[in-house]
Formats: C-alpha cells, structure tokens, sequence
C-alpha cells in the first residue's frame, strides 16, 4: 500500500499538532475509533501512512530546521501531545509575498535566505498533497502555492479563508489541469462554527424563528495576533459568516443581525480559543428564547484532526485520477466549500466518496 506524501505551506501551530497527531495515532488499531478522525483507516490509508516530505516557511526561527524541531520554535504555543522523533525534512525558505501581515513582522523576524523552487521541489520530492497553513489574509500567497500545486500537480488542501476551491475561476483551473483540491477553510471538529451551524439550524428545525446572532472569538496565537489587523481578516469573517448562515436557507437575518468573526487577541491565552456564541430567537406565541454558550478550545489540535482525513481524501482522489474541488470533503471538513450541506449529510457524501459510490 502506498503512502501520503505530504508538504506543509506554513509551520505554524496547525502544522504542530498535524505533524504530532500522525506520531500519535501512528499506531491506532485500524477499526479502533479515536478523538478527531473520521476513520484511522481512511480508504487504503492509515494514519501512519501521512508521510511528511517538505515544508516551507519563512521565519528566520524555523527555515533550516528538522520540521519535528521547527513545530515547537519561534511563536508555535499549541499544547503539546507527543514527542516527534526527526523527520529528516529540512524546513525550507518560502515566498512571502502579502503573508507577513504588520503584527508578524513586528513579532517575527523574516529568513535572509532566498526563496527555494517550490514546484520543482514538489516534483523533486514526488509531493502529493500540499496543505496550505498561512496566515490569515494571504491572498496572493495562497493562490502563488495553489498555481504551484497545480503545476507540479499535487493535489492542495486549502486550509485558510482563502476562496480558491469556492471560486469559478480557481475550481476550473485545477478541473482542466486534473488536480484535486478540497477547501476552503478548515472547520475543526467541536469549534465554534461547527457548533454555531448547528445551533442555528437546530432553532430552525425545533421551529423557532432566529431573530439575530453573534459569535465573538478571542485566542492568543498568531492567528489572533494577526488579525488585530482588520483588513487581513475580511474573508475570514465572511467564510465564518456563511458557514452558518448557510444552514438555514431560509431565514434571511439581515447584515446587523448577524456577526460572527474574530474579535481579540488575548496573548496568555496561547493556542486556546474561547467562543461566545449567542442566538436570540422567538417561540410559541412569539416568546423570547435565547440560548448562550461559551466554548474552550485548544484552536490547533482541534482542525488537526480534520486535515488528515482531509489530506487522505485528497489523496483518494489523486488516486483516481479525479479533478477539481471534491465536493463531498470539502462540504464536511471546510467552512467554505463549493456547494455547503448539512453536515450529516456531508459526512454521509465523504463515506460514499471513499467507497466510491459518488465520483466526487
Ligand atoms: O472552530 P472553527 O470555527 O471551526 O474554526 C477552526 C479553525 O479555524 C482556523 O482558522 C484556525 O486557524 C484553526 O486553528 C481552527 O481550528
């Protein structure tokens, strides 16, 4: 059976607990059911067989480093869950372009070194999934690795609220030059917005009549850090927005009476993220009811999961020679795909798409 090779955009705290989350589960019974994972044994894959072969980055703390060395230098503050022995995968100069935001470069300290080649060394390494971790509000640097993806012709898993598999023009690009992609925007397993949908659509459901909304998040790692800049994080709030709003097709709440997004950076928090989540609705009789939660999370391990069936989904797909957006994986395990589901629903679609009962 073959394996999963795999090169990581971005090392940051996701890549953390990506890169420790396949050292743990590497020898998880296949049919044992485990946190985070839809499956151990994800189609012909295993957990073990996620291989890391590249990883790019463009802080000086990380470029030059084992990644399993890398996952715990500079700003990374995820929890820890396990050691990783060395990789023999050098962290290797990236291209910036607009992905260092005004509070990286105030935080970190870009590498001097030249940016590498990074469709050859995708060739070179026989990559084959790129997953993109960068920063929030990198437009021209996510859609740069998902032209090298395409390429070098490696299938891309579009983690960050980025549109690129939600868009005509990018979707058609990786159709006609058969490569898969699933995206946009990683939803993690119990977080806010998985949460948020099913509130929403739960009102709806039970019949009550949901007036207005709000999520407000607060973290303390580089995410939040970098999006107390306002302009990087439009298109995060926007994807956060109809990732919920998506659910409940019929009621129209009008702008005002919905917001949802990032909020504030609380630096002792970490890599934990705290969700304040209201929904304010009528009943029977046009009674008042109003629900709130408050979710605790650590934000890193909680999409880790979720990317490692999604880069084996990718893989699937490469496989069978299937591409463009995979609809059925990137309706379960991204906030903003080509076409939203509900997500029982979504989930039903991945489990027919690793059988093969639907192409994509
Ligand atoms: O909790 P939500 O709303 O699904 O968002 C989850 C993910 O959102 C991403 O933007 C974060 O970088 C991830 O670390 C996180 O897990």
């Amino acid at each position: 059976m073959g394996s999963v090779r795999v090169a990581v955009v971005g090392v940051g705290n996701c890549a953390a607990s990506l890169v420790q989350g396949v050292e743990y589960y590497k020898d998880a019974d296949a049919a044992a059911k485990v946190p985070g994972l839809m499956h151990v044994q994800f189609g012909e894959y295993h957990v073990r067989d996620i291989e890391f072969v590249a990883a790019f980055d463009v802080d000086a703390k990380k470029v030059g480093l084992d990644l399993a060395d890398a996952i715990g230098a500079s700003e990374n503050n995820t929890i820890k869950i396990c050691d990783v022995p060395n990789t023999g995968v050098t962290v290797q100069r990236g291209h910036t372009l607009d992905g260092l935001g005004k509070y990286y470069r105030l935080t970190i300290e870009e590498s001097e070194a030249e940016p590498v080649d990074v469709v050859q060394i995708l060739k070179d390494k026989q990559v084959d999934v790129l997953v993109c971790y960068l920063p929030v509000g990198s437009e021209d640097a996510a859609k740069f690795y998902a032209q090298c993806a395409i390429d070098a012709k490696v299938a891309f898993v579009n983690a960050l609220p980025v549109f690129i598999a939600g868009t005509k023009e990018w979707a058609d690009k990786f159709t006609e030059a058969g490569v898969p992609i699933v995206g946009d925007d990683i939803k993690s397993q119990v977080g806010a917005t998985i949460t948020h949908r099913v509130m929403a659509k739960l009102f709806e459901d039970r019949g009550v009549i949901l007036d207005r909304t709000m999520q407000l998040n607060v973290g303390g790692n580089m995410d939040f850090k970098n999006m107390l800049e306002r302009e990087r994080l439009e298109s995060k709030k926007i994807s956060k927005t109809q990732a919920v709003t998506s659910q409940i097709p019929d009621r129209d709440l009008g702008e005002k009476n919905v917001h949802i997004g990032p909020s504030d950076y609380v630096a002792w928090l970490d890599d934990r993220k705290w969700a304040y989540v209201r929904l304010e609705g009528r009943a029977f009789g046009d009674v008042p009811l109003n629900l709130e939660y408050k979710l605790e999370v650590w934000d890193s391990p909680n999409s880790a999961g979720v990317i490692i069936d999604a880069l084996r989904a990718a893989k699937i797909a490469k496989d069978r020679g299937i591409g463009g957006p995979i609809l059925s994986a990137s309706s379960y395990f991204m906030k903003s795909p080509p076409v939203q589901y509900f997500d029982d629903e979504a989930r039903e679609n991945v489990e027919k798409f690793i059988r093969g009962d639907v192409e994509r």
